[in-house]
């Protein structure tokens, strides 16, 4: 059975049997520019198994265990049962009556690995993880397995030229999926005109990032630490000097694509672990909640006019989000549409979103902020409901098609969803009649946004796990007041769960040689509150920003080795090294010579090291991260980067004789990483080498 499909319907089935394999490519006539011709992943994975001892057969379960597969005879089964879990999603109506047991039984039974290969390849096994994290002759293929298929990103479109954003990008999955496209149909030998910036709150998880987006050795990517929600704006568009207004150069940081994957409470992946079972309440939807829509909304200030933005969770939860994406919608006005991608994907089995819901706080149910009592309407927020208190957008419905139109869907598959809406349909064979599904009452409030266009996947549809999808395009800038409104939603959470925290201004070090002020625009960031969770600076921190004043300071000097490197020698943040700009033309020169690098290849201002003191750490970055550097450090480094570019490697310290680039830039190809321990694909598969040698 194939799970989670991907769009180009390059699907790879494969069935491990005792003793051997048999892998099995489908539409293998259709491929991507720059993809690999189906036959060359099935050797390669044939060869691997070829090495691997043969597999035992599954042990058959345990008699009482729970799930198939997953029993250990020593142990008592894991409970998979949850009532509060259950009432949630059956007064929510999840999926429609008739169908909650196969729904209930497919959530406890183990997730399958599925994985995706490259970004038109997906594989799936009969085999949960946990087998496989068992199987030591499978240990390095689990390794593989971690990065797999991810469906958000495909709704992104991407195209090799583009500026991306991954929110909450940790640990990478999707990411490695969003350089894998960038990097997809360029001609061999040139590095994409594209860059992701991937980003994450928590500092371990970002080096997680960084450890498992290693392999792809791309020079397009940037990872940074900030909330999302405060995510800087970097922008020179106003009160900027003269020199700024230079056409070529990149005036504000603003993104084509945008991927909001936020954090939220993750019952979706109630296959994967026992643990959610027990730990499920419905506040943990609620609590999360105004995050994500603080997220999703500086998402949708960062996104260029004609951007597309994906919101996505690993979650059922409605409060998470219909009601984010509602939120969203009404802040933004006619800024923004949720778009209709119903003919996108056609192979992945979808429902439509919700449009209405409850919102339960305690044990207590509620289907307007109107009802909720006094002292709760602080943590129970308007935006929770289907429809907030503004009146006009309240409306109550009564048999009406709309209400509906989610559970009278539930069935269907890849069917035109604006088009059914007005009509009563007989899907499946079952005649399904909005009125008969939920009784006509008059307290039902609908939400007035197309909020059928978000997708909620399920898992007995396709033997996956749960999430939700959305996707949204940015038709105009956002205006002053909806950007104030995020603020005010802001401080409408610091009654609660959240505490603000002033960031300290950066310190002056006693080495600075020079010190520029400079003016950015700093009127639409004006987020002097971060989100606090108790981080420091430097470690789980919080972007910031220059809140109370226009000015920022910037310190630009030359390094002590006379005129060598012109850097940015301090970082505004504490605990990250800055990201210095190797120029030294002997350095550069003995690179070239050292791998014979045509002159023609861009060096210049594309080498990067984190250490002033020594420069044996040196990366290379594109042209596009280049860019960014540049207008970083105009703005005074409001980019918090952990890291940046491919890391070359110094062979015995002593830069710059002896350096070699650790992702090896032969014939100015991008090859795989030598030291790489397993076998990696590289998305240009003509240029492709496959290593598997010396740690
Ligand atoms: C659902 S996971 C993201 C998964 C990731 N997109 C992937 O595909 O691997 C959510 C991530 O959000 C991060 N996070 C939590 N709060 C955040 C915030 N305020 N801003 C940015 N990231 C945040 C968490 O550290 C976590 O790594």
């Amino acid at each position: 059975m194939l799970a989670a499909r991907t769009p180009v319907s390059l699907s790879l089935h494969h069935r491990i049997v005792a003793g051997g394999h048999r892998g099995r490519c489908v539409g293998g006539s259709q491929r991507r520019r720059g993809g690999a011709p189906c036959r060359q992943f099935t050797q390669a994975l044939q060869s691997l198994w070829r090495h691997s001892p043969p597999i035992p057969p599954p042990a058959p379960p345990a008699a009482g265990a729970a799930t198939s597969g997953e029993a250990e005879p020593s142990r008592q089964p894991p409970v998979l049962e949850n009532a509060a879990f259950e009432e949630y999603y059956k007064v929510q109506q999840i999926v429609r009556e008739e169908e909650w047991d196969a729904f209930m039984s497919v959530l406890r039974k183990p997730l399958p690995a599925t994985f995706r290969i490259n970004a038109c390849l997906a594989w799936h096994l009969n085999f949960s993880r946990k087998e496989l994290r068992k199987n030591q002759a499978l240990e390095s293929f689990h390794e593989f397995l971690k990065h797999e298929s991810e469906v958000p990103p495909l709704f992104l479109n991407v195209q090799p030229d583009h500026h991306i954003l991954d929110m909450c990008a940790a640990p990478g999955s999707k990411t490695f999926q969003l350089l894998e496209m960038i990097h997809q149909s360029k001609e061999l030998g040139l590095l994409p005109g594209a860059l992701v910036i991937a980003n994450d709150l928590n500092m371990r998880r970002c080096d997680l990032l960084i450890h498992n987006t290693k392999r792809m050795c791309t020079a397009n990517l940037i990872v940074t630490n900030h909330g999302a929600e405060n995510f800087p704006y970097c922008s020179l568009a106003k009160d900027c000097s003269g020199s700024y207004k230079d056409p070529c150069k990149l005036q504000k940081l603003e993104f084509d694509r945008i991927l909001c994957d936020v954090p939220c409470s993750g019952d979706g992946t109630i296959r994967k672990g026992h643990d959610m079972w027990r730990k499920w309440n419905s506040g943990m939807g609620n609590q999360l909640h105004l995050l994500q829509v603080n997220i999703a909304m500086r998402g949708i200030a960062l996104l260029k006019v004609g951007g597309r933005m994906v919101y996505s969770t690993c979650s059922l939860n409605p409060v998470e989000n219909e009601a984010v994406i509602a939120e969203l919608l009404r802040r933004s006005g006619n800024s923004v549409e949720l778009l209709d991608v119903s003919s996108e994907l056609p192979e992945l089995v979808r429902r439509p979103g919700l449009s209405t819901w409850k919102v339960q706080d305690r044990e207590s149910w509620f289907q307007s902020h109107d009802e909720v009592p006094h002292n709760r309407k602080n943590v129970v927020f308007p935006s929770m409901f289907p429809a907030s208190n503004s009146t006009e957008e309240s409306h109550t419905v009564c048999g009406d098609v709309e209400v509906n139109i989610n559970n009278m869907n539930s069935f269907s598959r890849n069917i035109n969803i604006e088009e059914t809406s007005k009509l009563n349909q007989d899907m499946d064979g079952v005649s399904v009649s909005p009125t008969k599904i939920l009784e006509c009452t008059s307290n039902i409030v609908s939400s007035k946004f197309p909020l059928h266009r978000c997708m909620r996947i399920v898992p007995h549809d396709q033997n996956s796990g749960a999430f939700f999808i959305a996707v949204l395009h940015k038709l105009s800038p956002l205006n002053g007041s909806q950007i104030k409104d995020t603020k005010i939603q802001h401080r409408l959470g610091t009654d609660r769960t959240i505490q603000f925290q002033k960031e300290p201004k950066p310190e002056t070090r006693p080495y600075e040689t020079t010190l520029t002020r400079r003016q950015h625009n700093v009127s639409e960031v004006d987020d002097t509150e971060v989100l606090g969770r108790g981080q420091k600076l430097g470690t789980d921190s919080q972007t910031s920003k220059d809140k109370n004043s226009s000015e920022v300071e910037i310190v630009s000097i030359l390094a002590e080795s006379g005129d060598r490197m012109e850097l940015q020698k301090q970082s505004r943040w504490e605990g990250v090294d800055p990201v210095l700009v190797l120029n030294d033309e002997a350095v550069i020169k003995s690179i070239q010579s050292f791998f014979g690098i045509k002159e023609s290849f861009p060096l210049e201002g594309h080498l990067v090291t984190r250490s002033p003191d020594n420069a044996r750490r040196i990366y290379y970055v594109s042209k596009s991260v280049k860019e960014i550097l540049e207008l970083n450090s105009k703005v005074g480094g409001q980019l918090k980067i952990a890291s940046l570019g491919v890391k070359m490697k110094g062979i015995d310290q002593r830069i710059p004789v002896h350096v070699h680039i650790g992702c090896l830039m032969m014939d100015y190809r991008w090859c795989f990483h030598p030291s790489a321990r397993g076998y990696y694909m590289h998305p240009h598969s003509s240029s492709t080498a496959l290593y598997s040698t010396e740690a």
